[in-house]
Order: structure tokens, then sequence, then C-alpha cells
């Protein structure tokens, strides 16, 4: 079992709405994403999946957060919280549908965000 990791990044702002403290306000945060994927089945050069196309892939998601204010675009816009758990989850589920993916030996395993070097949350679908 082979395990590969790429890494990805983007900077936006958002308010963690209820939150019970100075979170709650109008904050930004370079935030840094990691996607691991996991599988057997290397390709004829023997890669797992390329890590141009994996980053790519990463990268075409994450622009879609990119030097936004997260609570005006959906789904943050319509009541899920821009927290690192929602975030880190949505993201799975974006990269996961990825077609660059399909037809390779990956399968998205986890997808880590990180709001500073100190926080981060891992999503996986189990
Ligand atoms: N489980 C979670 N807890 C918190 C989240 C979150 O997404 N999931 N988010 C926040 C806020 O976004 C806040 O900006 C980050 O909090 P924190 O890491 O505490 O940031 P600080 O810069 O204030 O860190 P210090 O180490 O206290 O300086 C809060 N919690
Ligand atoms: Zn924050």
């Amino acid at each position: 079992m082979y395990t590969l990791r790429v890494e990805g990044a983007f900077e936006a702002a958002h308010r963690v709405v209820d939150y019970p403290g100075k979170c709650d306000r109008l904050h930004g945060h370079n935030w840094v994403v990691e996607a691991a994927f996991r599988g057997t089945q290397l390709d004829d050069l023997g890669m797992l999946i390329d890590f141009k196309v994996a980053k790519k892939a990463l990268a075409a998601v994450l622009d879609d957060y990119d030097h936004y204010y997260l609570n005006d675009i959906p789904p943050f816009s319509e009541g899920v919280n821009p927290t690192a758990e929602n975030l880190a989850r949505i993201i799975y589920e974006r990269l996961a549908a990825r077609e660059e993916l399909a037809g390779t030996g990956a399968e998205l395993a986890a997808l880590t965000v990180w709001e500073s070097p100190k926080s981060s949350v891992t999503y996986t679908k189990d």
C-alpha cells in the first residue's frame, strides 16, 4: 500500500458564526491543505498518481476559496459555518469527485486543513 501526499494553500477570510469569542469577528488565515491518496496499483511509470496531476486537482478546488470571504460563498453562505472541520469535509468531497483522479490507482484517503501551523483538522470517510 502506498500513501502519497500533496499540499496546497489559499488565503481567505472568515468568521465563525456564533463563536463565543474573537473568532466570531472577521479575520483571515493562510490556510494550508494536504491531500493524502492511498492505493496499491502503480501505472506504467511506477506512479500511484502523478504529483503534478494531484497538485493541479487540489489547486483547482482551492482556487474557489482563494482571496474570498468564505462566509459569502456556498455552502458557508447557506448556514454551514466555515470551520476547519467543515472545510476539510467539503474540500475532500470536491477533490474526490475530480475527474483527474478517475482511472488512477489513487483513492483520496484523508484531507487535512491547517488554520495555522499549530491547528489542523483531518477528514476521512470513516
Ligand atoms: N475545532 C475548531 N476550533 C476552532 C476553529 C475551527 O475551525 N475548528 N476555528 C477557530 C477560529 O477560526 C480561530 O481563528 C482559530 O483559533 P486559534 O487556533 O485559537 O487561533 P489563534 O490565532 O487565536 O491562536 P492562538 O494560539 O490562541 O494565538 C477557533 N477554534
Ligand atoms: Zn479563524
